[in-house]
């Protein structure tokens, strides 16, 4: 027969989250968003795949998206999430309060994990991925157009020195306190 203490850290081990992997360009929303779920033994989407092709051309040809071109982008985002049976870990930048606040209006229960790191380290990230759509030319736009989480957002902060195993056992430990 199992104990009190070992129920109950079973309930938290197997209690379904819903978790954005939040921040700019190469912070590592893919990376640990990935390794997060696996480690939580969820699903994991890539905010990427989920954006209007318009989208994509938009950003690809350096122009960074507007309020009117995230929102349909964020609805299935926060619809997505809001049918996840399980655990599901979504990549998404989630730049500014309210595109969380629409996420969370689909699905009110959603935490945020949110990479944050220096323009320097940012920058040289997305220079190593030269295949990717994104060009470096709308980091500073990224970061310009962040707001931080707000002190009663549900969510906690990384730095994006800390190698992903490290951030994914912290984000996990405190998702699962
Ligand atoms: N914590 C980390 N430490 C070292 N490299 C990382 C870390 N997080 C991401 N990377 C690398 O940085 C690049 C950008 O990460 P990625 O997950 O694609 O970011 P995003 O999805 O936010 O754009 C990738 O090449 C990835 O391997
Ligand atoms: O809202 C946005 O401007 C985009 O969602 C952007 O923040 C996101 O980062 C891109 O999808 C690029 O993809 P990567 O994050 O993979 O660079």
């Amino acid at each position: 027969m199992s104990t009190a203490v070992e129920r109950a850290e079973s309930d938290a081990a197997s209690r379904t989250l819903h978790v954005i992997a939040m921040g700019v360009s190469g912070s590592g929303k893919s990376t640990v968003g990935a390794l997060l779920a696996e480690e939580l033994g969820g699903e994991f989407v890539d905010g990427d795949d989920l954006h209007p092709a318009a989208n994509v051309a938009k950003m690809a040809a350096g122009t960074p998206l507007d309020d009117d071109d995230r929102a349909p982008w964020l609805r299935e985002i926060g619809a997505r999430m809001a049918a996840a049976t399980g655990t599901m870990v979504i990549g998404c930048s989630a730049l500014k309060r309210s595109y969380r606040d629409l996420i969370r209006s689909a699905a009110p229960d959603t935490v945020f994990v949110h990479m944050r790191g220096s323009r320097e380290l940012l920058a040289e990230r997305m220079a190593a991925r030269p295949e990717h759509f994104m060009p470096l030319s709308l980091l500073d736009s990224q970061l310009g157009t962040l707001e931080e989480l707000e002190p009663d957002e549900h969510g906690v902060a990384f730095d994006v020195a800390e190698p992903p195993a490290q951030i994914v056992r912290e984000a996990a430990e405190w998702l699962r306190a």
